[in-house]
C-alpha cells in the first residue's frame, strides 16, 4: 500500500491544522483526504482526482452557518448534509471496494461521533482522534471500542492527543506497559488552562507589585483562549482580519466558558483515559477503581464557587468571579505560609488505588511549581524501572498546532502499520 485515505470529521481549530499538516510536502504523497465534515455539511472528494492543497480543500467546505451551494466549484468535489453515521458506512464500503486503508480522524468533541467508533473499527476503518469523550465516558463505550479491535480485519485506534495534546504521554504509557514495566503512579498537571491560571496566580517566583487576583488571571486566560482562535486562523492564512500582534499570545485552548476548565472535568477525563489504559494491561498491582461512568465516577475537586455553579454564560461567570477572589486569596496565602504554591494536579496511585484531581500545594523547588510556564503540562511516571526518579514528559499541553501534531503522528503510525513505507 502506498497511501491511506483520510476522512476528517470536525474542521475547527484542530481539524484545520490537521488538514494543513497532512497536505505538507512531507506527507502529501502518503495521505489522500477524501472528505471533510463539519456539524452541517460533508465535502466529498474523488479519491482518483489529484490531491488539493490545504487552502483549496478548506475553502471548498462551506461553514456550517452557510447553506450548501447548488454546485461544487471544483470538479473533484461534491456535497452532502453531514451524517457521520452514513459517512462511516460509505467509507467502509469504499475502502473494501478500492482495497485502500481509510483513517477516520474525529476532531469534534461530540460524544455521538465517538459512539460510531466500535462499528467503524469493526468494519476495517482506523480511528485517530484528540476527542476524549469516547474513552472517558461510560465503561460500556470504552469496552466496545477495545473489543472492536478483535473483529476480523478490524482497523486500529490511536488517541495520543486526548491527553497532553501532542506530548508523548499515551505512547509513553503504552511502551512502559507493553514492555512489562509496572507503573505505580502517574501524577501531573494535565490542563493547559489550569496550568496557565496557577502559573500566574501562584508563581514560584512572584513578580514585583501586588499579587494578581484569581478573577483577573481567569479573565486574561479567557481572552487569550479566544485570541488563539484568531492566532491559529492567521497561521493557516484563512482570514485577513487579524492583527499580526496576536502571534505573540501564548497558545491557550481554554473552553469558551471558563467553568468547563475550572470544573476539573477536562482533567478528570484525561485521568480516566490513563487509568483505563493501565487497567486493561496485565499488572501484579492492586486494581484501580472501575469508573463505570468514566470521568463522572472520579473524585474531582471543582474550582467553581457554588454561587456561580449555574452561571449560564462565560462572560457573566467572569463578571461575577471577583466576588470570590477572597476565597482564592486565602488558599494562596495558606500555601505561601508553608513556602508552597498552588497547582491543579491529577494523580493515579496504583498502590493505594486512588484516582483523583484537585488543587494541591507544592514546595517552590518542586518541578510542578518551578518548571512550568504558559499552558505547559507536566506528567511524571513512577514505575519499577523509573523508581529513583520518575520519567517526566513536559511541554505545551494545548493549542491547535501541537494537538494536530499528535493526531497526524498517530495517522503516520496507522499508515506504517498498514504497510505504507514512511522513511526517516
Ligand atoms: N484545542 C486544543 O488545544 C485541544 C483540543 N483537543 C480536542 O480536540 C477536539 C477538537 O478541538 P477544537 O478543534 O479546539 O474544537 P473546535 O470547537 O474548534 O472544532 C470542533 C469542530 O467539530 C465540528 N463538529 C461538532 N459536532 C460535530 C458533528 N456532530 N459532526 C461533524 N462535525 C462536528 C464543529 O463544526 P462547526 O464548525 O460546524 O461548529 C467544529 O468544526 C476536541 O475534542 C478537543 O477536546 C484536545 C487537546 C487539545
Ligand atoms: N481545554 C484543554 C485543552 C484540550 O484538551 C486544556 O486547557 O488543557
Amino acid at each position: 500500500m502506498s497511501s491511506c485515505c483520510v476522512a476528517i470529521v470536525g474542521v475547527g481549530l484542530v481539524g484545520k491544522q490537521v488538514v494543513q499538516q497532512l497536505t505538507s510536502p512531507a506527507l502529501a504523497g502518503l495521505f489522500k483526504i477524501v472528505s471533510l465534515t463539519n456539524s452541517k455539511h460533508t465535502l466529498a472528494l474523488s479519491p482518483s482526482a489529484p490531491s488539493l492543497d490545504a487552502h483549496t480543500l478548506l475553502s471548498l467546505l462551506p461553514a456550517s452557518s452557510q447553506p450548501l451551494p447548488d454546485k461544487a466549484s471544483h470538479p473533484a468535489a461534491s456535497y452532502a448534509p453531514a451524517s457521520p453515521a452514513e459517512l462511516v458506512k460509505k467509507l467502509a464500503a469504499d475502502a473494501r471496494a478500492n482495497k485502500q486503508h481509510t483513517i477516520l480522524i474525529d476532531c469534534t468533541s461530540d460524544l455521538s461521533v465517538t459512539e460510531l467508533y466500535p462499528a467503524a473499527i469493526a468494519s476495517g476503518l482506523s480511528v485517530v482522534t484528540p476527542n476524549k469523550k469516547g474513552f472517558s465516558s461510560s465503561s460500556d463505550l470504552f469496552q466496545q471500542i477495545v473489543d472492536a479491535q478483535s473483529a476480523p480485519n478490524a482497523g486500529l485506534v490511536y488517541l495520543e492527543a486526548t491527553v497532553g495534546a501532542g506530548l508523548p504521554i499515551i505512547s509513553t504509557l503504552r511502551d512502559l506497559l507493553k514492555t512489562g514495566d509496572e507503573v505505580t503512579k502517574i501524577e501531573g498537571v494535565f490542563s493547559g488552562t489550569m496550568s496557565y491560571i496557577f502559573n500566574n496566580f501562584s508563581p514560584a517566583t512572584p513578580a514585583e507589585g501586588p499579587a494578581p487576583k484569581f478573577s483577573e488571571v481567569v479573565k486574561v486566560a479567557k481572552e487569550n483562549g479566544y485570541t488563539v482562535s484568531a492566532c491559529q486562523r492567521l497561521s493557516c492564512e484563512f482570514t485577513e482580519d487579524v492583527e499580526l500582534t496576536t502571534r505573540s499570545v501564548p497558545p491557550l485552548a481554554q473552553e469558551p466558558h471558563p467553568a468547563d476548565d475550572l470544573s476539573g472535568s477536562d482533567v478528570a477525563r484525561k485521568l480516566t483515559i490513563l487509568s483505563r489504559l493501565l487497567s486493561i494491561n496485565p499488572s501484579s498491582l492492586a486494581a484501580l477503581p472501575s469508573l463505570p461512568e468514566g470521568y463522572a465516577s472520579l473524585s474531582t475537586e471543582t474550582l467553581i464557587p457554588s454561587a456561580l455553579a449555574d452561571c449560564p454564560s462565560g462572560d457573566e461567570f467572569v463578571e461575577r468571579l471577583p466576588g470570590h477572589d477572597a476565597e482564592f486569596d486565602q488558599l494562596r496565602s495558606e500555601a505561601e505560609k508553608e513556602g508552597k504554591v498552588l497547582r491543579y494536579v491529577g494523580v493515579i496511585d496504583r498502590e493505594s488505588g486512588v484516582v483523583k484531581c484537585g488543587l494541591e500545594k507544592y514546595p517552590v523547588s518542586h518541578p510542578f511549581a518551578s518548571a512550568l510556564s504558559g499552558s505547559d503540562n507536566i506528567v511524571a511516571f513512577h514505575t519499577a524501572r523509573y523508581s529513583q526518579r520518575p520519567l517526566i514528559v513536559q511541554g505545551a499541553g494545548a493549542g491547535a498546532d501541537v494537538t494536530a501534531m499528535g493526531v497526524v503522528a498517530d495517522a503516520i503510525k496507522v499508515a506504517e502499520r498498514m504497510g505504507v513505507r514512511v522513511h526517516l
